[in-house]
């Protein structure tokens, strides 16, 4: 039951409004608001409007052993996006959720997001990774900000804040991305010319483009993290690559198989365990080289390298991190690990999904395009104006990511109790918000299956456009609905290489080729630790050039 000085705190509170923003979140406090307003939209009121119990809140059946064995045996654990999704229409808005032996309480409502947020403390935590953990602890590996918490997390990530997310940082790197991009664009060219057909005089050919994307993220994240190009799109990719992109696939496909099993337990999943230690243990060594090179072109030795550093052209976040000499060496090597492990499919996939609804949706692609050209030439090849002047590429990236989340879920722990839909949650619960079923919620987003970016750019200019603006008065929670990168000051480190890496590869795209796909039927989707197609989608490129 809920005590009377939880109900005090909850109706004398002020509710702060925290307003999601692009450079982390600015914080009002709009005094003298009361619970009414706070509520609002909650659609469950205890009797005599008294907040509900813990207990009360629906569930999915409370052995969470059962549950996880359900799951396995029939073979539905890539499907828990779905499973969610079914829940939210079974129970409504708040359930909770038993898998293993962990308890969590899942949400859907900006309303409820925005509470949530509003408790996550100075230093926000989310779920534990306990395999990636266990990984670090056996092999004595520091851990970097995905796996740390508290004050030590904190510290470490205001300095690779500094690297990553600061708009200094995005205009040094923005020329690498752009480069990566170009030169994929070129070699797209090239292969539709050399090996595509041709249809009323245009270039073109069908394939499944999801090997070049990662070939495309991995040359991207190498560029911008170690300022080296590696060559992945010359006919011949090294072979190191390839097996580094097998890595990331292996470690992040093992990772859901072992996320619930308690640790005491991992070593009697020998061979998943052996499997997935392998992996992490390929993405560390690839790291620990660079960061050898580094350390020698810092000591004065490799001339040329020397000369590409001092020059103007930006040295990589790697060097910026060992010349500034702030993190010890283990902390910068776990973190340029957890960045490369972090960046790869993370990009590719949902590239995937934006290929494929742009040439499900010609007349959406025709659009994008328009404004795409029209902010090219006046940007006169400066790849920031360009995107500045094409905000439907942003709005292209946060309706793909609205609709295939990468991560499907993002989860706090709040640090005070709080009240979602009238019950009480206890300060330290693991509560989820459910990125996949509110990207699909009729009740967030208007037409919620409609690809149709250019509802994110009438949100930012505030309009009001059915329930796609939702307004103060309307729902405290306006704004959180798009939530791919997560929130606050523990949202996404590689956002911004991520926003801009996409972006410029889309611009390139739809400046040199017309997309299009046989079929237009709903991709299937599954869950392997990232939200990824069932199998990948086929796409036609039709060159724009002779
Ligand atoms: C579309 C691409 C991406 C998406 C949707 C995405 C999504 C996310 C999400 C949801 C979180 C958790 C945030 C939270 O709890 O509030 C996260 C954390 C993180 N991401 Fe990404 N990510 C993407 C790309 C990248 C890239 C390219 C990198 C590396 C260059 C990266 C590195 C990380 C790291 C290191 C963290 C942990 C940050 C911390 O806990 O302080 N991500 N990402």
């Amino acid at each position: 039951m809920i005590t009377s000085s939880l109900r005090s705190v909850v109706r004398s509170r002020a509710l702060r409004v925290l307003v999601p923003g692009d450079g982390g979140i600015k914080e009002k406090v709009e005094g003298g608001v009361d619970r009414g307003t706070a509520l609002r939209g909650r659609k469950k009121e205890g009797c005599n409007g008294q907040v509900r119990s813990f207990e009360d809140i629906p569930h999915t059946g409370r052995n969470g052993w059962m549950n996880l064995l359900h799951f396995w045996r029939n073979g539905t654990f890539s499907h828990l996006h779905k499973h969610m999704e079914q829940n939210f229409n079974t129970l409504g808005p708040i359930y909770r959720q038993y898998l293993g032996s962990q308890c969590s309480v899942n949400i859907i409502l900006p309303v409820d997001i925005a509470e949530l947020f509003h408790s996550e403390g100075l230093n926000p935590r989310r779920m534990t990774l306990q395999p990636w953990n266990t990984h670090r602890e056996t092999r004595k590996h520091s851990k970097g900000v995905f796996l740390k918490n508290g004050p030590e997390w904190r510290s470490d990530r205001l300095l690779l804040n500094r690297e990553l997310m600061l708009s200094s940082a995005v205009r040094r790197f923005l020329p690498l991305l752009d480069e990566v991009a170009r030169d994929f664009s070129h070699v797209l060219q090239h292969k539709v010319h050399t090996e595509g057909h041709v249809e009323n005089g245009t270039h073109t050919l069908t394939f499944d483009p999801s090997p070049e994307l990662l070939r495309f993220a991995l040359e991207a994240s190498c560029h911008v993290l170690y300022s080296e190009r590696i060559g992945l799109f010359s006919s011949k990719p090294s072979q190191e690559s390839e097996r580094f992109i097998l890595a990331v696939e292996r470690m992040l496909n093992t990772t859901p198989p072992l996320l619930y099993v308690p640790r005491p337990l991992l070593r009697f999943y020998t061979p998943l365990w052996t499997h997935h230690a392998t992996a992490w243990d390929h993405i560390f060594s690839h790291a620990d080289e660079r960061i050898l090179r580094v350390y020698e072109r810092l000591q004065g030795r490799g001339g040329s390298s020397v000369e590409a550093a001092v020059s103007s052209r930006f040295p990589g976040v790697l060097w910026q991190l060992m010349e500034r000499g702030q993190l010890p060496l283990e902390v910068i090597k776990a973190n340029i690990t957890e960045l490369m492990a972090g960046g790869v499919d993370t990009t590719a996939v949902p590239l995937q999904f934006a290929l494929f609804e742009l040439a499900r949706n010609p007349g959406v692609q025709e659009r994008v395009r328009s404004q795409v050209q029209a902010s090219w030439l006046r940007a006169e090849g400066n790849p920031q104006k360009a995107l500045q002047g094409a905000p439907l590429l942003k709005g292209t990236i946060k309706e793909t990511l609205r609709l295939y989340p990468v991560g499907i879920t993002v989860q706090r722990y709040p640090v005070r109790d709080i009240v979602l839909q009238n019950y009480h949650i206890p300060a330290g619960t693991l509560v989820q918000v459910c990125l996949y079923p509110l990207g699909r919620s009729q009740d967030v987003f208007q037409d919620p299956l409609v690809f149709d970016p250019h509802r994110w750019a009438c949100a930012e200019r505030g309009e009001r456009r059915g329930k796609n603006v939702v307004t103060a008065e309307t729902d405290s929670g306006a704004g959180f609905r798009s939530l791919a990168f997560g929130f606050g000051a523990r949202q996404c480190v590689g956002r911004r290489i991520a926003e801009n890496e996409m972006q410029l590869f889309l611009l390139h795209i739809l400046k040199n080729f017309r997309l299009s796909v046989s079929s237009k039927e709903e991709l299937s989707t599954k869950y392997t630790l990232i939200l990824q197609p069932e199998s990948p989608p086929t796409i036609t490129f039709s060159s724009l050039s002779p």
